[in-house]
């Protein structure tokens, strides 16, 4: 595994900072660059839950979505927002437990980007499947 830091952005609900965003999540994204991935770690605490203790599934939709943009943005300087979020929870994902996000570049067709991500637990159960198209901006 080699790990890079990406910079994130600054006011981002998912890796942005509490100065620019409070109330941002404040995740750091990084880029394997062997397995060309994004690779975010977290632990989930009470105020990311719907029913007690179980993550809020949009909360997870969210870090995927920025894992899977920032899989883009490793080889890209280019723009792309999110067209299409497809997602799959196959086993809760509980508070106070680790968890690791991992965000894939599949191809680009035109103006889109092909995404897929999973988060996985410790113990390396898939919790969390998703796929996205990402377009880029004029
Ligand atoms: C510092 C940096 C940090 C970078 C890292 C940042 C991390 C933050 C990540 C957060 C990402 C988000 O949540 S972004 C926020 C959520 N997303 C949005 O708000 C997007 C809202 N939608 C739009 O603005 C628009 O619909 C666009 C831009 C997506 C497309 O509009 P358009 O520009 O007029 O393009 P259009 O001609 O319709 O389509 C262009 C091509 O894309 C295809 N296409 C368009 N929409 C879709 C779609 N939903 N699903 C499939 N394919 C689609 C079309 O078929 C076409 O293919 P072809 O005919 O060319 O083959």
């Amino acid at each position: 595994m080699s790990l890079v830091k990406l910079q994130g952005t600054p006011s981002c609900f998912v890796c942005g900072n509490e100065n620019d965003n409070p109330r941002s999540l404040g995740l750091n994204i990084f880029w394997d660059n062997e397995s060309r991935y994004t690779f975010i770690s977290f632990i989930p605490d009470e105020s990311w839950c719907g029913y007690e203790g179980m993550v809020h599934g949009g909360l997870l939709a969210a870090i995927i979505d920025d894992a899977m943009a920032w899989s883009i943005k490793a080889s890209d300087d280019d723009i792309y927002v999110t067209g299409k979020l497809t997602i799959s929870f196959r086993k809760e994902v509980r508070c106070g437990k680790k968890y690791v996000a991992h965000g894939f570049l599949e191809r680009k067709e035109g103006r889109r980007a092909y995404t897929s991500a999973v988060i996985k637990d410790e113990e390396g159960n898939t919790c969390v499947e998703g796929g996205a198209i990402f377009i880029r901006v004029k």
